[in-house]
């Protein structure tokens, strides 16, 4: 179950819908869920104010308000939303799923990114809608039933993977709920800016059943409490994903490969922590839950304005938005399903449930399709040909040349007697011969890739190394200085207060403690990384011996001066092929190093700022202890100061970022050579 499974299979399949390649701008598509009032609800006397009409609006009726009272008459907060689709009580889990997230499931083997969350607050039927129950499945089992068939009843010149993960969001960190006992995973980018969970457990099967099982075990181990408002609340953000590579062999060497990713979100409950009477640990989990959600409106909020303010969206705040970057604002079709309860007793929480998913309605996505292979084979393809050419061209010139000058030589050539005599067998000779080399230079090709993929890893692996690390070196500084204000007392009033809390202000806090853990992690792969690189660059060097000795044996082997001709052609292909490649290579260091030097730029402006300070506080010190200032030093003031003044620190350092980042949007030449660079990376290890 652990390794690829992959099915023969597929034709050209697809709807035009997902046949353009051009990207496109998508809206997402907002849907909402009224689920039955619950037993609890009737038991305490809530009547049902959501009221779905036709099937794109619901009315939302206050029940606070007195219909009877005149002075009301104008301002009632009855209000009517609009969405792509409402579902009320009576709508099953097979409406939902095919008016919202069938229609995706093509685009996703044919190469098309899809996300689905469920959003809404706790208890409002958000796990009923995605996972659902043995009777009544929900998207989950739906969506893969579809692929799977999907994906059978293709055939062809297809091969289709299909691997699954799942994971979940608790407290800021990343667990795999198909192995938990793997601890906290992390997140990455790889050199495309797409988002990969390092280390986590890819399940590849064609068996929809065999999946439900075990997300069905897996949601067992998702953090799951009871709360206020649901017995079995999940108090986590579960991310169901879903990988389809779709592999089509063309007649000669080229390959097209189509990667699909879905995403199935079931978000944890969207309440305010007063609202559902939590306390306690609830309380201080809903802070963390909230701060993925608040994030997750906050990038709503940006992107539903953008185009119009075009405001900066922070995708970075927290791993919930991080994740869903594509979903949001990048390369997805994106449906969100909304959850409110009908109830009376629930009216600010749906209130503000459909407020917020409304807001989503505005978004756009730029989809388009994920083609990794086509574009980097062809450009590579076009490149080698093209050097090709030129090559031939300049041995062609060459071997004119040489017969113009050796002409009365002919004779003596033509008698040459080689070990093979007759034209046939001359001619099987150079076809093993021919074979021998582009076995060999394929071989070397595949592990000149692998290096540079390993190279590009190792470089991630530093980059979020460093960024820990800086977390992890921010904490400390923040740590001695407040034990150096404390030092002159002037901490008292916080610490009285942090004692009655019950917290010291000085406790590590949890990001620093997963900063650790990561650091740890991330030396250990970048241990791993080394070691294969090292094995891999021996092999390389073994290999190209053997190459370069099957070059040298060529002129004795094969007499005629066309076929050795030929032969050197296709040594100089390969030859060229691997400059190409490292070419590309260096093109993906040198990004990744103008990431490194950002992150050191950051490092500097910290230190700057802190120097600043110093430098402003001694000033301060000597000026009230009135301590003359001796003349070189108060000319490096002066000078100083006109520096801060003009801000030509700063105006250098926003010139880089404004290049960096035109770099990063604009990826070089190499980078769309290398479009798969990383993208696949995680380890599959049930
Ligand atoms: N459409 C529906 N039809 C019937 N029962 C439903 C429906 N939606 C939800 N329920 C029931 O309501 C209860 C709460 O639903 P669910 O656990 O799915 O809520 P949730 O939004 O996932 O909550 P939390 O965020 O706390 O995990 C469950 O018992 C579920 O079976």
């Amino acid at each position: 179950m652990a390794s690829q499974n992959t099915a023969g299979l597929s034709p050209a399949r697809g709807s035009p819908a997902f046949r353009e390649m051009e990207p496109k701008d998508q809206q997402v598509m907002v849907a909402l869920r009224i689920r039955p009032l619950s037993e609890a609800e009737l038991e305490e006397g809530a009547t049902i104010i959501a009221h779905k009409v036709g099937d794109q609006a619901v009315v939302l009726m206050d029940p606070g308000e007195d219909p009877e009272d005149p002075l009301r008459a104008h301002r009632s907060r009855e209000r009517t939303f609009i969405f792509d689709r409402v579902f009320d009580q009576h709508a099953s889990q097979e409406d939902v799923y095919s008016a919202t997230i069938q229609h995706l499931v093509e685009g996703v083997i044919s190469g098309y990114n899809a996300t689905v969350f469920a959003y809404g607050p706790s208890g409002a039927g958000k796990t009923h809608t995605m996972l659902g129950m043995d009777a009544e499945p929900g998207i989950y089992l739906q969506t893969l039933t579809d692929l799977f068939q999907a994906i059978e009843e293709t055939q062809d010149h297809m091969e289709y993977s299909v691997s699954v993960s799942y994971l979940e969001i608790y407290n800021e960190v990343i667990r795999d709920l198909l192995n938990p006992s793997s601890g906290f995973l992390d997140l990455r980018e790889d050199s495309k800016g797409s988002i990969q969970i390092a280390g986590i457990t890819e399940v590849s099967t064609l068996n929809a059943r065999e999946i439900m099982q075990l997300l069905t075990r897996g949601n067992r181990q998702r953090t799951q409490e009871p709360t206020a408002t649901n017995k079995t609340s999940s108090r986590s953000h579960a991310v169901l994903q879903v990988t389809v590579r779709q592999r089509k062999h063309g007649p000669d060497l080229a390959e097209e490969v189509h990667l699909g990713r879905l995403f199935m979100v079931d978000l944890a409950g969207s309440e305010r922590a007063s609202q559902t009477q939590n306390r306690g640990k609830r309380m201080k989990e809903g802070a963390h839950i909230n701060r993925s959600l608040l994030a997750l409106g906050n990038c709503i909020n940006a992107l539903s304005e953008k185009g119009s303010r075009a405001q900066y969206v922070n995708f970075r705040d927290s791993k919930l938005t991080r994740l869903l970057k594509d979903a949001l604002g990048g390369n997805s079709h994106t449906v969100m399903i909304a959850h409110i309860s009908p109830a009376s007793s629930s009216f600010e929480e749906s209130r503000t449930t459909l407020l917020y998913s409304y807001r989503a309605k505005n978004i756009k996505t730029r989809v388009k399709r994920n083609l990794l292979n086509v574009s980097y084979r062809i450009a590579q393809y076009t490149d080698i040909i093209s050097d090709l050419r030129r090559e031939i061209e300049h041995l062609k010139s060459k071997i004119e040349k040489q017969e113009k000058k050796s002409e009365p030589d002919i004779p003596d050539v033509q008698v040459t007697v080689g070990p093979h005599n007759t034209e046939e067998e001359s001619h099987l000779q150079m076809n093993k011969i021919r074979a021998q080399l582009i076995g060999a230079f394929k071989e070397q090709m595949e592990m000149r890739r692998s290096l540079v993929e390993l190279e590009n890893t190792n470089l991630e692996l530093h980059v979020d190394l460093s960024r820990h690390l800086l977390t992890i070196a921010d904490w400390e500084r923040e740590k001695s200085d407040l034990h150096m204000q404390r030092d002159r007392g002037e901490l008292e009033k916080d610490e009285e207060q942090a004692d009655t809390d019950g917290e010291d202000a000085s406790t590590e806090p949890h990001e620093v403690a997963v900063a650790r853990e990561e650091v740890n992690l991330l030396l250990a792969e970048q241990r791993k990384t080394s070691a294969l690189k090292a094995s891999l660059e021996q092999r390389l060097a073994l290999a190209k011996e053997k190459a370069s000795q099957m070059e040298t044996l060529l002129p004795t082997q094969v007499t005629s001066e066309d076929q050795q001709e030929v032969l050197r052609l296709l040594c100089r292909a390969h030859e060229l092929e691997v400059e190409n490649t490292e070419l590309r290579a260096d093109g993906l260091c040198r990004k990744s190093l103008l990431c490194q030097k950002d992150l050191v730029i950051q490092r500097c402006q910290q230190h700057r700022r802190l120097c600043e300070q110093l430098i402003q506080g001694q000033r301060q010190l000597m000026q009230d202890s009135g301590v003359q200032v001796p003349e070189a030093l108060e000319r490096q003031y002066q000078l100083y100061f006109r520096e801060l003044e003009e801000g030509t620190l700063d105006r250098l350092l926003l010139l880089h970022c404004g290049l960096a980042s035109s770099l990063q949007v604009n990826p070089t030449r190499c980078d769309h050579q290398y479009p798969n660079m990383g993208v696949i990376r995680h380890t599959v290890d049930v």
